[in-house]
């Protein structure tokens, strides 16, 4: 038997996909809507091939010593299908936007201007060993018109192969090419290195992970690329904070999930709230055997209430936990609150809890990431969320497209002009 060859893999799939996006650009959008509602049937009507492949996939990973957090990302419960099922019908019952002339106008010469929406083509994604993101990068493939590769995470392999394997069946029963959706095969990251490196036939590369697979993507990618980084995102409690509602939403962004990019990472409370809400947030979080990174003047709060605290050191400013341990700041004020989340924030997600109007103004205007929340959780950043249908990921990049990736941040806008015969003098 040959050996497998990564770069003629890799080959294979640009060159596949390359075809493949020709044909969806043009297809039709009620048979776009047909191959989403065949891939939710299936998915919903999964056999064993699909749970034994995730349960090879988990017995793996819980032998690796993954953490539980990260073997949760993994696991393809009749919960998390019936979510992604659910997704690809919600976007199959979103208008169509591929095709869509906006902005029509007359100029003096006599020519008519206006934008068309177009798939961008051929998107590459790399992403984490998390298997219901290989269907909701599928299904927006779809209905964006574009042709995508997938290089899940590792740990996920077995199951984002039975996942793609619905994606073609449902490709094939409405006659749309299943090249649209590929999965890389290989686990070996040496496809990755091919896969951002192919302008020839990749247009954009979608990277969702953390910092050292965007050090790499920096360094090597000859295709432009939209980045999905780590989230360090933040809550600050201000003076005039609601402490009931400021208890709800730092408790929710913390603990609701530990994994997720838009978890809260850093607590920053002012001066004038951090007596009252500190006591009260530090028993929720030693309920729930969340460690408190704390700097002097919080830590001397938390323990004064009788709970452990840990020194915070500089670098726990920066840090993405995605687990149960959260640093803790009092500052001085909502400058101190903005300047501390521009400097370390990771740009993606950052709340503020107030009843001041003009600091709420502040903060949304102030605070660089792209998503900026008053009053309540960051774990609203996600594309169903926002009412996008289903996400790419949340992009930390400030060019085309930032915050929640949906339908419209996988397509760009061309100019279409119509005449009638006029020249230009
Ligand atoms: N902004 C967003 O939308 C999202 C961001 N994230 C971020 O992702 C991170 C968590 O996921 P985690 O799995 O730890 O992320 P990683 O960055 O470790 O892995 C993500 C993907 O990148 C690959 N990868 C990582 N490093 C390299 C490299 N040097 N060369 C080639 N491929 C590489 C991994 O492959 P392999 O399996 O081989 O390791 C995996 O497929 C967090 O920082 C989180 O915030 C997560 C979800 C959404
Ligand atoms: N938009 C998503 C975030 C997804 C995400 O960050 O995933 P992961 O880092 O793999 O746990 C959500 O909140 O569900």
């Amino acid at each position: 038997m040959n050996a497998f060859n990564v770069n003629e893999h890799m080959q294979a799939l640009g060159l596949q996909a390359k075809a493949a996006a020709a044909q969806m650009a043009r297809a039709d959008a009620a048979i776009k809507n047909k191959a989403l509602k065949a891939l939710a049937r299936r998915l919903r009507e999964a056999g064993p091939e699909l749970a034994e492949a995730n349960a090879r996939d988990i017995d793996r990973a819980v032998a690796a010593g993954l953490s539980a957090p990260m073997v949760d990302r993994l696991k393809l419960t009749p919960k998390v299908l019936a979510t992604v099922a659910e997704g690809c019908e919600q976007l199959a019952a979103m208008p169509d936007v591929i095709g869509e002339i906006i902005g029509m106008k007359q100029m003096p010469s006599g020519i008519r201007v206006g934008q068309m929406r177009v798939p961008l083509g051929v998107f590459g994604m790399i992403f984490e060993s998390r298997p219901n993101v290989t269907i909701e990068a599928a299904s927006l493939a779809i209905k964006s018109g574009n042709a995508a590769i997938l290089r899940g995470g590792s740990e996920a392999i077995e199951s984002n192969k039975a996942l793609a394997q619905l994606v073609s069946e449902s490709l094939a029963e409405v006659g749309l090419p299943v090249d649209a959706v590929q999965l890389v095969q290989t686990t070996d990251r040496e496809a990755v290195g091919r896969l951002i490196a192919m302008p020839e036939y990749v247009d954009v590369i979608i990277p969702r992970g953390g910092k050292g697979l965007i050090e790499r993507i920096s360094r090597e990618a000859k295709v432009p690329v939209i980045k999905h980084l780590d989230g360090n995102c933040h809550v600050f409690v201000d003076d005039t904070a609601d402490i009931d509602m400021a208890l709800k939403i730092v408790d929710n962004a913390k603990t609701q999930k530990y994994s997720p990019c838009n978890a809260a990472e850093g607590l920053l409370v002012t001066g004038a709230v951090a007596g009252k809400f500190l006591p009260l947030i530090g028993q929720v979080f030693a309920a729930k055997g969340v460690e408190m990174r704390c700097d002097a003047a919080a830590g001397a709060i938390v323990r004064g209430a009788g709970l452990n605290a840990v020194d915070a050191v500089e670098s726990d400013w920066s840090e993405e936990y995605l687990a149960a341990v959260i640093s803790i700041k009092v500052v001085k004020d909502v400058d101190e609150a903005i300047t501390h989340i521009n400097r370390y924030s990771s740009h993606h997600t950052d709340a503020i809890v107030t009843r001041d109007h003009i600091h709420a103004q502040r903060f949304l205007r102030e605070v660089d990431s792209a998503s900026v929340m008053v009053n309540t959780s960051t774990r609203f950043a996600d594309g169903f969320e926002f009412g996008l249908g289903a996400e790419i990921g949340i992009s930390t990049d400030k060019f085309h497209a930032r915050g929640p990736v949906g339908i419209e941040g996988l397509t760009s806008l061309k100019y279409v002009v119509l005449g009638q015969g006029e020249v230009r003098t």
